[in-house]
């Protein structure tokens, strides 16, 4: 069994809280409030800041040239393609990078990031990469599973955003990442620090849950 595949399995009731959670099957059915939609799109941006430095930092926290490109695809991906996706929805509601940029963080988003940062920091490469799991593998999942379940019809006003997800780009970044994960773990892990990676998987879910949380808590 792969890391990712035991991770996933052991921290099932967290992984499903995150890719289940009712903002996410609202986004699906196109009944989500915009004004959630707003609020989740801008933090996410801030995030994505914040996670565009953790792959940086895991740059700094590879041993080997093959460990360094696949962190920096990971700040490319944020900052040449998915960031794209938040300036263009936000500029069709007339905030522009400076307004985005501008916006104070709201506690979940600095929780999670600097979550992620610091497990990265305090620990090595793979403890970077199992809180960074969730994030990009999640997103995969929840966009191809709503694309198949044809959520991400002309009706649904978060169209762009599920087939941004759903695309091949975003698939085969998340395809990528969880290679590089399960081949670290070959290399390094040990059944000894094995918890200590599931509680940095499992804090990473529950964050995400409590990222979507964010978003819905906004009153329109
Ligand atoms: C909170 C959050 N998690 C994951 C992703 C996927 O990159 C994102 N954009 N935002």
């Amino acid at each position: 069994m792969t890391l990712f595949d035991r991770l996933k399995a052991d921290a099932a009731p967290q992984w499903a809280d995150y890719t289940r959670h009712s903002f996410v099957e609202q986004l699906g059915a196109g009944t989500l409030p915009l004004a959630c939609f707003k609020h989740y799109l801008v933090q996410d941006y801030l995030f994505l800041i914040q996670f565009a430095r953790a792959y940086a930092l895991g740059v700094y926290k590879s041993h080997s040239v093959a460990d360094m490109r696949q962190s920096l695809e990971g700040v490319k991906a944020i900052l040449d393609v998915e960031l794209d996706l938040h300036l263009e929805l936000c500029g069709s509601w007339g905030m522009d990078r400076t307004a985005i940029e501008n916006a104070p963080e709201d506690t979940p988003t600095m929780a999670y990031t600097r979550f992620v940062l610091d497990a990265g920091m305090a620990g090595d490469l793979l403890d970077l990469q199992a809180a960074l799991a969730p994030c990009v593998i999640g997103y995969a999942e929840i966009g191809a599973r709503l694309a198949a379940e044809d959520c991400d019809d002309d009706a649904n006003p978060y169209q762009r955003w599920i087939r941004e997800y759903a695309g091949e780009t975003y698939q085969d970044l998340a395809g990528s990442f969880t290679e590089w994960l399960n081949g670290t773990a070959e290399q390094v892990m040990t059944e000894q620090r094995y918890p200590r990676v599931l509680s940095l998987f499992e804090k990473a879910c529950r964050l995400e849950s409590d990222f979507w949380q964010m978003g819905l808590n906004v009153k329109d």
